[in-house]
């Protein structure tokens, strides 16, 4: 009996690592699409202008046939020459230059409609992604990097124009008629010639096939490792400061200038690649021109009567055969180009736009605030959290994340996948003799062993809140102190729905929080966080941001500033003398962190919010504008009602407010104002001890 348990899970184990292996490998694959998929990628989500799809094609068919007809007319002429039928000679020039006269305004009309097409469909790709994306949850822009979706959304759009070019099938077809139309000319001509050049046609392109699958593979590496670069670029000039104040910058051009000569040995071999093909082109071609000489001397000795025909047509043989072996090279990248072949640059990033596609955000509006969602209406501002535990979902939607080595027995924690050590991983495996090669490999079998991991990673997270019970009347002042990593901040998370809870519930107004539409919950709420983000504009741009309808007064403007503490600095003639039209520079480089924090203070009050959360906003402020912001905060409540929470480490801060929570490990240890507190003897009266002692001290 336990011998066929064993047995059974034996079994479940083996199919669940071929269904995993399986997953791993479709994902794989599906980064190369295959020119069908993104022509339905193309139909599914961006509109096609029909009108430009017809017309370029209708072109491209007219034009093939101009120039399948061409040669032909041209031996029409010259036999009719031969005979002095002038006037059949003049009706087939008519033609002729009728038919050059066509195929110009063709081209030139399939021109204007490129680039007028090609723009349009550009923007309208970019725009598609950008609206996909800003519908994507925050964790998935916690776990991917900010220049490589701004590179996918720029470099995505460029290259789906380029293979979404409506005549490409038609071109190609265009290129088959072109070849075919050519070689039954010169089969009329000589079947021997015929013979010579589709022999050595042949033998190019096989040739060619075979380079050319080498160089897709230098080619995959070289993308590869450009990843890194950009990861290892983005990395060293977002760290610029730190790497000056740690004098680190020697060791950081040696690891990118290691980075970049590695990159530099996979160009060099492209480079050589494509040489030997431009070699084996003409090789052909000198061969071919060779053969139909040594033929024709040796038809021409044996038939005399043929001799003159073939002398005649000679110069037409040649130029064909020239044109026939440059497209023996398009024909050679046809084949190359089946699906499951395709990892050119070019199809890196269109990969990569299908699969952003595919992620999908998983906070989104439910059935309940989709009927629900009129007009935004603000909240009353009550809260109420009711046994609420919540751990952070594993990234699943990463797009290219160098993965955690399984070599590292390291403990799984979020702090791991940072961005460092993710990249001295990388660059390690791409200095280490391998190189890439190694890398490569390794990456399939780390993925494999990465599916499992993920699964027990999951299930080993530590929860970063349980069993959290609370309720906020609206307009209360109410504060969260604790260690710092007790939650707080992820609390705060919750209530904006960065993340959803899995067990338990909040509350807003009574109404589940995941019943609300999404612009209604985040309409009423007003943030101000540790590190203020800024836009690199100026400060009456950075301050009206939070303007919901994007109509303002400069008197409700100046009253912000003044109880913001924004006045203070932005009208100081002396400091700021263009004032509130000051530019701030990137992040708000050019301001102090206490001046970055009263804009985003000032931002977050011209929403005009029903719950302000206020997570360590204040801890760059001095006293004095502590206190100002403060009394502001005292006279909103009143005014308006509104609900403020406080996250704050300087205890002094949150002492008058109306219910203090206090918390450790996730975990909500004591609550009530700041005299029942201390009058309780635990946690909160540690804390405001040690921080007593500080001050001190
Ligand atoms: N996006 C995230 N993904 C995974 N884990 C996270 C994430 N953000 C925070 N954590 C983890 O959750 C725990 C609580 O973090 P949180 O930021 O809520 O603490 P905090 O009390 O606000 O700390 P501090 O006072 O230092 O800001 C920490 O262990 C942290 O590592």
């Amino acid at each position: 009996m336990q011998y066929l348990q064993k047995l059974k899970q034996f079994a479940n184990s083996l199919l669940n690592e071929v269904s995993k292996k399986q997953e791993t490998k479709l994902s794989k694959k599906k980064e190369i699409p295959s020119q069908f998929q993104i022509w339905r990628f193309y139909f599914k989500f961006m509109k096609i202008d029909w009108r430009g799809f017809f017309i370029v094609n209708l072109n491209f068919i007219i034009c093939s046939l101009i120039l399948a007809y061409e040669p032909f007319l041209m031996i029409g002429i010259k036999e009719s020459l031969q005979e002095q039928n002038y006037s059949e000679v003049k009706y087939l020039l008519f033609w002729f230059v009728a038919c050059q006269i066509i195929e110009q305004i063709l081209h030139f009309q399939e021109l204007q409609y490129y680039f007028n097409t090609s723009d349009l469909a550009r923007q309208r790709i970019q725009k598609s992604i950008l609206e996909h994306l800003f519908s994507l949850d925050i964790q998935f822009f916690e776990d991917n990097k900010v220049t490589y979706l701004s590179n996918i959304v720029q470099e995505g759009a460029e290259q789906i124009t380029s293979e979404i070019s409506y005549g490409k099938f038609t071109k190609i077809c265009t290129q088959y008629a072109e070849i075919i139309s050519q070689l039954i000319f010169i089969y009329c001509q000589s079947t021997q010639i015929f013979l010579l050049i589709s022999i050595i046609a042949i033998i190019g392109a096989i040739i060619n096939l075979a380079i050319n699958k080498k160089k897709q593979d230098s080619e995959k590496k070289t993308d590869f490792q450009n990843e890194y670069k950009i990861f290892a670029l983005d990395d060293i000039i977002t760290n610029i400061h730190l790497i000056k104040i740690f004098k680190k910058e020697q060791n950081e051009i040696e690891n990118l200038t290691q980075i970049i000569n590695q990159n530099s040995k996979n160009q060099n071999q492209i480079e050589y690649l494509k040489q030997l093909k431009y070699l084996i082109r003409n090789f052909c071609f000198h061969a071919m021109k060779l053969g139909i000489i040594l033929l024709l001397v040796i038809q021409g000795l044996e038939e005399s009567q043929n001799k003159k025909i073939i002398v005649n047509s000679l110069a037409d043989i040649l130029v064909y055969s020239y044109s026939t072996i440059l497209l023996s090279k398009e024909v050679s990248k046809l084949i190359i180009s089946k699906p499951a072949k395709y990892y050119h640059k070019k199809y890196k990033y269109i990969g990569k736009v299908m699969r952003l596609f595919q992620v999908q955000p998983k906070i989104k509006d439910n059935q309940t605030a989709i009927q629900n969602n009129q007009p935004i209406q603000y909240l009353q501002g009550s809260i109420k959290f009711e046994n609420v535990n919540f751990k952070y979902p594993l990234s699943t939607d990463s797009f290219f994340k160098p993965k955690k080595s399984v070599n590292q027995d390291s403990e799984i924690d979020s702090d791991n996948s940072d961005s460092e050590s993710s990249l001295s991983e990388c660059s390690q495996q791409i200095n280490s003799s391998n190189s890439l090669d190694g890398c490569d490999a390794q990456h399939t079998q780390d993925q494999d062993k990465l599916i499992n991991e993920q699964d027990q990673d999951q299930l080993q997270r530590k929860y970063v809140l349980q069993n959290i019970n609370f309720e906020i009347k609206p307009g209360q002042l109410v504060a969260f102190v604790g260690m710092s990593g007790s939650g707080k901040s992820t609390l705060v998370k919750l209530i904006e729905r960065y993340y959803d809870v899995e067990e338990g519930v909040i509350m807003l107004d009574d109404k589940n929080i995941k019943d609300i539409p999404l612009n209604d919950l985040r309409g009423s709420i007003g943030l101000v966080n540790q590190e203020p983000s800024l836009f690199d504009n100026d400060i009456e741009y950075n301050i009206t941001y939070g303007c919901q309808d994007g109509k303002y007064t400069q008197q409700e403007l100046r009253q912000i500033c003044d109880v913001s503490g924004v006045s203070e600095f932005v009208f100081d003639e002396q400091r700021f003398p263009e004032g509130l039209k000051t530019l701030v520079g990137s992040k708000g480089i050019k301001l102090s962190g206490g001046q970055k924090q009263r804009i985003a203070i000032a931002r977050a009050l011209m929403k005009k919010p029903s719950i302000l959360i206020l997570d360590e906003a204040t801890s760059s402020l001095d006293a004095q504008s502590e206190h100002l912001v403060q009394k502001y905060i005292d006279q909103l409540m009143g005014y308006r009602g509104i609900t403020i929470i406080v996250i704050a480490h300087r205890l002094s801060t949150i002492a008058k407010s109306d219910v203090i929570y206090v918390m450790e490990n996730g975990e909500i240890k004591e609550h009530g104002n700041h005299s029942q507190l201390i009058s309780q003897n635990g946690v909160y009266k540690r804390l405001v001890y040690h921080q007593i002692q500080i001050q001190d001290s």
